[in-house]
């Protein structure tokens, strides 16, 4: 942790709850890297509108808030006894649950959330909110340490002065502290790796340019912002030893889900031989799910391609637009999975099953 703050990174927590104010405390992400605003969330309406619309953003960080979330929407209920409680709880538990469909860590969070109550099942109503506030807390600080784990293991791979290429934001901000992609570039900093960090701007909700690069640039790492499409020329030209990105759901076999671009990246990495890493805390792991064809893949509205972010409408009004949100980058593609037991190799059913078992 002190490693972190000696390199001056943006401590700066995305997700935490306020319990004078008794709030849920969201940076607004929609606002970066222009305003650095905290929006007081204590509605359930206002938390999933938070979520759908990125406010809070990035597998780790969603599932942080669905856990605060799930303590918040049952905090002030009347019922007496566990099985009223119960009920108004799974009316929250759906409610959040439908605010975006593919980070698994949302699930993962809430079905954290119910196993807790349920174990509480025999408490009076008032110490199961207890409990429950606290399995939001604890959900938070691992958080911390799983990133940091994850950091730790990357960059036992990775050499000084190398060229790191990333995708999205899978930092500071995304998770409870470090990132999951970043974390090896914070806490290489700090041993003095020098990494030369290439951030994708990742069009079309731009979460390289807005986030990664202020983070980054926040914390005195050298990085270079390029757009999606340059991805080619920086390797071409020996900028990149190695492609880092965080995921948002990987299946038992290894595919992984990730903001959309992801696996264009790792198609060219794999064109000029460069090692590409996932890096995925077990709570984005989804042994569920067999292969990457089964993961739900998020549509979301064509204005954010044709207009958002522009003062002017970038395309002609009325033309059709495709905008899915996350693609699947095939197992085949990726080097090893980063995870913070360890690091897993292919085959991936059985390297990362190994994982689960630790
Ligand atoms: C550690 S965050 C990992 C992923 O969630 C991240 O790379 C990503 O794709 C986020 O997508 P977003 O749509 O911004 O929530």
């Amino acid at each position: 942790m002190e490693k972190f703050m000696e390199v001056g990174a943006t401590v700066i927590q995305s997700v935490r709850l306020d319990e004078e104010k008794d709030a849920l405390i969201i940076l607004d992400q929609t606002l970066l890297p222009n305003e650095k605003r905290f929006l007081e969330i204590k509605k359930m309406e206002d938390l999933w509108e938070a979520i759908h619309s990125l406010r809070v953003r990035g597998a780790p960080a969603i599932g942080i808030a669905a856990g605060y979330g799930a303590y918040l929407g049952i905090k002030d209920s009347a019922a007496t006894t566990f099985a009223d409680l119960y009920e108004e709880f799974k009316k929250v538990r759906d409610y959040l649950g439908s605010s975006r469909p593919t980070a698994v860590n949302l699930f993962w969070a809430l079905d954290r959330m119910e196993a807790r109550l349920k174990e509480e099942a025999d408490q009076s109503v008032e110490s199961i909110k207890d409990a429950l506030k606290s399995e939001a807390e604890k959900i938070r600080m691992e958080d911390e340490q799983v990133c940091e784990a994850i950091g730790n293991y990357a960059l036992s791979l990775l050499e000084p002065g190398w060229g790191i290429l990333t995708h999205c934001n899978a930092g500071t901000i995304a998770t409870a502290k470090y990132g999951t992609a970043l974390a090896p570039i914070y806490l290489g900093q700090a041993e003095g790796y020098d990494f030369k960090v290439y951030a994708d701007e990742t069009r079309p909700l731009l979460q390289g340019a807005r986030l990664t690069a202020w983070e980054l640039k926040e914390a005195g790492v050298d990085v270079t912002l390029i757009c999606d499409n340059m991805a080619s020329i920086v390797m071409k030209e020996g900028r990149i030893q190695a492609v880092l990105v965080g995921c948002d759901r990987v299946a038992a076999n290894g595919d992984a889900a990730n903001k959309i671009g992801t696996s264009g990246v790792a198609i060219m990495a794999k064109h000029y031989q460069i090692p590409f890493y996932v890096c995925a805390p077990l709570s984005t792991i989804d042994m569920t799910c067999s292969a990457g064809e089964k993961i739900h893949i998020e549509l979301r509205s064509e204005e954010e391609i044709t207009s958002k972010w522009y003062e002017k409408p970038m395309a002609p009004a009325g033309v059709k637009a495709y905008n899915p949100c996350f693609d699947v980058t095939d197992h085949e593609l990726i080097t090893a999975i980063i995870t913070e037991k360890g690091i897993a190799y292919p085959p991936y059913h059985e390297s990362l099953s190994t994982m689960f078992n630790k």
